[in-house]
């Protein structure tokens, strides 16, 4: 299928000669939830804000759906709507008034039932006359979302979209995202939360200090980096393990209490046979037996740090 973004070879530097972007390429397919992850200053808004055209690149080249964003500048800007983290303007007007100006700002003609539906399903609609300021902090969010929607874009950015939230709009603002997906809108969202991107995307992409280093659909990048534990719950305490198993790479663990093995993911489910029946022949008995998978959290962590 044709990507509606497509982005090649895209570098920024800024002007006191601050590279926040080396030669990132980066394809996304209509209909993902793609998340960002990465941590401060690793260049997530930067990339969001060319891609948008409120940052200038230094190199390479961007695509929203088949428009070059600097050639075809408005082309390409009318198919992206694009949540930032914080509302800046319009504070004194009503709901309805900043949403239905957004929609102007781009040229689209007057469409109230649209306005209408937006704010309903954004449960917006008994705040329509509201001023902005009235409102409370998950609402204004909302009212982020709708004025990113207002012009019926095909793609949407969410920069942090549930920093500093509370659970439930967290949980609101999830449903929201997958809701406007089943649309057929392409969702980007740059995430400090791991457990947000675990949940959320189809496909998560890390980027470090400027560098895209990983793209990955979720449940893949999660089977191959992943790792998995066994733990079997001795009968006895070991004062070492026994040389026969040192292939393995055994831990012991809660003074000798536990054994773990270490494997990763992907592997076959053989060599934990051998193992047991290794454990038997060494006269190591256990009574219980666990497994544990590594969470995207580690997964990332590792990365992040690997590449320090
Ligand atoms: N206008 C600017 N001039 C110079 N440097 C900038 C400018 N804007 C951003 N930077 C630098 O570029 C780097 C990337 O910033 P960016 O905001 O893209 O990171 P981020 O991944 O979005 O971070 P965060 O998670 O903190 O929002 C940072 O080191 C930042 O200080």
């Amino acid at each position: 299928m044709q990507s509606i973004i497509s982005i090649s070879g895209l570098s920024k530097t800024y002007d006191g000669g601050f590279q926040a972007l080396k030669r990132v390429d980066l394809d996304v397919a209509p209909g993902e939830i793609f998340a960002l992850l990465g941590p401060n200053g690793a260049g997530k808004t930067t990339l969001i804000s060319i891609v948008c055209g409120l940052v200038k690149a230094t190199g390479g080249s961007v695509q929203v759906g088949g428009h070059d964003i600097v050639a075809d500048y408005r082309a390409a800007r009318s198919l992206i709507g694009l949540v930032p983290q914080e509302l800046s303007t319009d504070r004194f007007e009503s709901v309805w008034d900043t949403v239905a100006f957004s929609r102007g700002l781009f040229g689209k003609p007057k469409n109230p039932a649209y306005v209408e539906k937006l704010l309903r399903d954004l449960s917006l609609w008994s705040k329509k006359d509201e001023r902005i300021l009235a409102l409370s902090g998950g609402m204004k969010r909302r009212v982020l979302i709708a004025k990113a929607l207002a012009h019926e874009p095909r793609v949407l950015f969410l920069d942090e979209p549930t920093a500093g939230v509370d659970v439930e709009l967290r949980r609101d603002m999830w449903r929201l995202i997958r809701e406007l997906r089943d649309t057929g809108v392409t969702v980007i969202l740059t995430t400090h939360y791991i457990d947000e991107a675990e949940e959320m995307a189809d496909r998560i992409g890390v980027i470090r200090a400027g560098e895209l280093i990983l793209v990955e659909e979720k449940t893949a990048l999660i089977a191959k980096l992943g790792r998995k534990e066994l733990i079997l719950q001795l009968g006895a305490p070991l004062a070492e393990v026994p040389a026969s198993l040192a292939r393995y790479g055994l831990e012991l663990r809660r003074e000798g209490c536990e054994l773990a093995y270490v494997y990763d993911g992907a592997r076959e489910h053989a060599d934990l046979a051998a193992l047991l029946t290794e454990l038997t022949a060494a006269g190591v008995a256990f009574k219980d037996i666990r497994t544990t998978q590594s969470s995207l959290e580690d997964i990332f962590v590792d990365l992040v740090k690997e590449r320090a």
